[in-house]
């Protein structure tokens, strides 16, 4: 079960050993490597190859049909689709809300500047699929790019039932606007999306969270195309004193180390009180859990308790930290709100249970990971924009900055800079 740490142990085992974990992770990013290099190079042999190595059957066909998807509404309860149509409702006002337009910065006789705002062409997204089923994923990703204007949304995730997909994930494709689907998974499929295969074509950019392999194949293919982030095995810190509840912090605990014996959770605590009553409802809870194997393994091994001296210390180290999301279950938590440097989604008060957002609040649930909430944000609107600035100058506002561009262009020894702008000023004078 969760283990205490003093503050000075958590800043060792889990801030400083950040990079060290990283290396230790080469055998995973060594598989990445050699996967993604085969597939590039040897198309659709090699990606049957490895979906049969890592997942045991390939798929007749790679896309899921259009009679499939069809078959996937009749598969499924009108009670699932009602409720996935709400929560798509949310998700959809939430990121309207981030739309930029394109516009100007300067619009005068002169000078004209501003900004373009493009979607990007083709975006696969990728949806988890080995221990569990995601259809809130699939609205999670597919929606912001929705809205952006993405001409081609393409997901693919793992064939889980031999030959299907599930047919929620399909029905949530449909819902949030996926235009292609691809039964593959893992390393495989960030391969086969960023460098296209024999039937598939290569995309701009690849969003979405996996375990660790996906993660691994994600940063390397970065570069060839976009990525959104690292989103990785989940995460989930809380901060709470003695006025909190350990049967709410017990269950949110659970419900982020029940997704992957890699999750981690985290709680820092100013009440020994609290922390022994929440261990022993971690053990009460996880008796009758599904995934129980899971979560116990999650919270023996990647989760960690501290006892702090005040809640000032408790945001010093979550700040360190930088946790995917952060529970602050304590009273009037509106007013820690700016203690919060690091973090990919914020979860205030007793009543906000992380799995709100998970599915259904609004807040996208794809968020950085491992400590990458230091300097990323989580997936929005503007993940599938690309922005191009604008400029126009008159032949007077030439002039007027001419003699600034050519000392700048001189001091950089870039004498052909100098004669662009210069040829320009001789021809007025000329004229
Ligand atoms: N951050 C988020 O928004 C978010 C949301 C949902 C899930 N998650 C995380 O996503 C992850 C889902 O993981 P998952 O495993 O269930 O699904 P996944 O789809 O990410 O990974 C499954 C694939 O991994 C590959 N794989 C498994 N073992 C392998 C091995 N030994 N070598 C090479 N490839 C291998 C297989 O090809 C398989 O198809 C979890 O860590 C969960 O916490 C994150
Ligand atoms: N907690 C996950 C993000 O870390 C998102 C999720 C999807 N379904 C359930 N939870
Ligand atoms: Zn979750």
């Amino acid at each position: 079960m969760i283990r205490n740490y003093s503050p000075e142990q958590f800043i060792n085992n889990f801030i400083q050993c950040r990079y060290k974990e990283k290396s230790m992770q080469e055998e995973i990013v060594n598989i990445a490597k050699e996967v993604i290099k085969s597939i590039r190079l040897n198309g659709e042999e090699a990606l049957k190859e490895y979906v049969k190595k890592f997942d045991g059957i390939v798929p007749k066909q790679w896309e899921v049909t259009k009679e499939e998807r069809e078959l996937a509404w009749k598969n499924i309860s009108n009670e699932i689709v009602v409720t996935l149509k709400k929560a798509a409702k949310n998700i959809k006002e939430f990121h309207k809300k981030q739309l930029q337009q394109s516009r100007f910065m300067d619009l005068s006789e002169d000078i004209i500047s501003g900004q373009l705002f493009r979607p990007i062409e083709r975006v696969g997204i990728y949806v988890p699929g080995g221990t569990a089923c995601y259809p809130s994923t699939v609205l999670m990703n597919a929606i912001p790019a929705s809205l952006a204007g993405v001409e081609e949304i393409i997901m693919t995730t793992p064939a889980r039932m031999g030959e299907r997909i599930s047919p929620i994930l399909s029905v949530a494709a449909d819902i949030a606007g996926v235009d292609k689907i691809y039964k593959i998974g893992g390393i495989q499929a960030i391969a086969a999306l960023a460098y296209g295969t024999e039937t598939m074509q290569a995309v701009d950019k690849i969003v979405g969270p996996g375990n660790a392999y996906v993660a691994a194949a994600k940063s390397l293919v970065f570069g060839d195309v976009g990525i959104d982030m690292i989103a990785g095995p989940s995460e989930v810190a809380i901060i709470a004193d003695e006025n909190a509840n350990p049967t709410f912090i017990a269950a949110d605990l659970i419900a982020q180390a029940e997704h992957d014996v890699q999750a981690r959770t985290f709680l820092f605590t100013t009440s020994e009180k609290l922390l022994s009553e929440t261990k022993l409802e971690l053990i009460k809870q996880c008796e009758c859990l599904p995934r129980r194997e899971i979560a116990e393994k999650s919270l023996e091994f990647q989760s960690a308790s501290v006892i702090v001296d005040s809640i000032d210390m408790a945001f010093d180290l979550v700040n360190q930290l930088a946790p995917e999301h952060l529970e602050i279950q304590l009273d009037q938590p509106l007013t820690y709100l700016n203690k919060v440097k690091n973090a990919g989604s914020v979860f205030l008060g007793y009543h906000t249970p992380e799995a709100l957002g998970d599915y259904f609040a609004g807040p996208n649930h794809v968020l950085p990971t491992g400590g990458t909430a230091r300097f990323s944000s989580g997936l929005s609107v503007d993940d599938f924009m690309k922005k191009t600035t604008f400029l126009y100058y008159s032949k007077a506002a030439l002039e007027n900055a001419s003699k600034d561009v050519v000392t700048l262009a001189n001091q950089e020894k870039l004498a052909g800079h100098a004669r662009a702008v210069q040829v320009r000023i001789q021809e007025n004078k000329q004229m």
